[in-house]
């Protein structure tokens, strides 16, 4: 029998998951390792009961005794605490998906990757707070990485078995988020609540966010860059309200690939779950002549700064990645709080990176854990300092 962990279970990524198992024939179908979550402890002991998982994990430690309430009776085991979230990681699994958000998602990802183990990632932020470090675990070890960004997943099928050394561009696609036909002078008036909303995707809150300010489309930018091991003036982003269209991969004789698909994650976590077969997914069948038409656009680098910053961080390499994405995700929990403008949160992250360029080590690429982690809370100080 198949063995699954979903670490992230209780989050939006994690929900069309357990769904996908659910639907797959759950417990009796498939075995679940180790189950994932944070605060949502009802929900995650609900998972788990159902999927009838060994081990329930909440990454807080002060919800260990709700949780074990919430398990009473059942034979589920419950744990808490980051080290604990890293040993449900790396509890042997045939296939564990990493859908908890942002930079927390890195530890346990390597856990997989260390055991030599397939890792599904949604968490982009593995990727580009340590890209280099991560792709080599997976190289040492033999483990694989199935991306599970829908855009990721599109270049993954959209590549198939073609050489790398036949493409001369992959784009990704970007819907433009909560604020793309807002006039710029308005942005520094968003609410959380506006910049809450997606015109397209039912997202967590954190990467509804991202789309708006294009922080989204940065972290893609720079996934694929160390996914695909792909040249920074290979990968370009595209414009395009309807997020139909994910990515395409044009080749060096002018054939042009494109993934097409309705806005669902059910389709890249199934594609990742059943690769490398194919199998039936719940996903609504693509209907063009009732969609009439796509548009696209040039993204604009004013509009969105998100997108300068990327590639500024692509070509500087080092731990420039590490302090981006920590710096962001800082000016994002200050602009959740009501601390910060929408607009200012570029401005933070930019500052990070200033700050960390005159730091000594910062061009070298962190290979371990610790030097991640040490970039990381630097970045994050520096970010709450520009604010304050
Ligand atoms: N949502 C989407 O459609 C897509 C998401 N992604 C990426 O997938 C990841 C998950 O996104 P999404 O599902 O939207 O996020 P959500 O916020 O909906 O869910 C996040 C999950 O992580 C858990 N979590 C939160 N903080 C921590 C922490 N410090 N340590 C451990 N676990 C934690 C949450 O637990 P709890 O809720 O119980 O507190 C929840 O299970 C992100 O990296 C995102 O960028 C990529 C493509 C599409
Ligand atoms: C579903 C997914 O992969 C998200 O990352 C999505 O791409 C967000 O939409 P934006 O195109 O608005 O960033
Ligand atoms: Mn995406």
């Amino acid at each position: 029998m198949r063995s699954v962990t979903i670490l992230g279970a209780t989050g939006s990524v994690g929900e069309s998951a357990f769904d996908l198992l659910v639907r797959a024939g759950g417990a009796g179908a498939l075995r679940t390792v180790a189950l994932t979550g944070g605060r949502n402890i009802a929900r995650l002991a609900q998972m788990a009961r159902t999927l009838r998982a060994e081990v329930a994990v909440t990454a807080h430690e002060d919800e260990l005794p709700a949780l074990r309430a919430a398990l009473a009776g059942s034979d589920v085991a419950a744990a808490a605490g980051v080290a604990a979230l890293v040993e449900a990681a790396a509890r042997p699994a045939d296939w564990t998906l990493s859908a908890i958000v942002g930079a927390a998602g890195l530890a346990p990802g390597l856990a997989v990757l260390e055991r030599g183990g397939t890792l599904a990632l949604a968490n982009k932020e593995t990727l580009v707070a340590a890209g280099r470090l991560v792709m080599a675990t997976a190289t040492r070890t033999g483990a694989r990485i199935l991306p599970v960004d829908s855009e990721h997943s599109a270049i993954f099928q959209a590549l198939g078995n073609d050489d790398l050394a036949s493409v001369a561009r992959v784009t990704i696609t970007a819907s433009g988020g909560a604020f793309r036909d807002w006039p710029m002078e308005r942005l520094a008036r968003a609410t959380v609540a506006e910049a809450s909303t997606h015109p397209n995707w039912a997202m967590g809150q954190r990467i509804t966010i991202d789309s708006a300010s294009m922080f989204n489309k940065a972290l893609e930018v720079i996934e694929a860059h160390e996914f695909f091991d792909l040249a920074p003036d290979k990968i370009a982003v595209l414009i395009h309200p309807e997020s139909i269209v994910h990515a395409l991969v044009a080749h060096i004789d002018g054939g042009v690939i494109a993934h097409l698909g309705a806005p669902d994650m059910r389709h890249a976590i199934g594609y990742a779950l059943n690769w490398p077969a194919r199998a039936p997914l719940p996903v609504a069948a693509l209907d063009l002549a009732a969609q009439g038409s796509l548009s696209f656009a040039a993204p604009s680098e004013e509009r969105w700064p998100a997108l300068r910053l990327a590639r500024e961080v692509m070509a500087s390499g080092g731990a420039a990645g590490t302090v981006l994405n920590a710096a962001k995700e800082e000016a994002l929990d200050q602009f959740i709080a009501g601390r910060l403008t929408f607009p200012a949160m570029a401005d933070a992250v930019e500052a990070a990176l200033a700050a960390a360029a005159g730091q000594a080590g910062f061009a070298d690429s962190p290979t371990d854990l610790d030097t991640v982690l040490h970039w990381d809370a630097y970045a994050r100080r520096i970010a709450a300092k520009a604010l304050s």
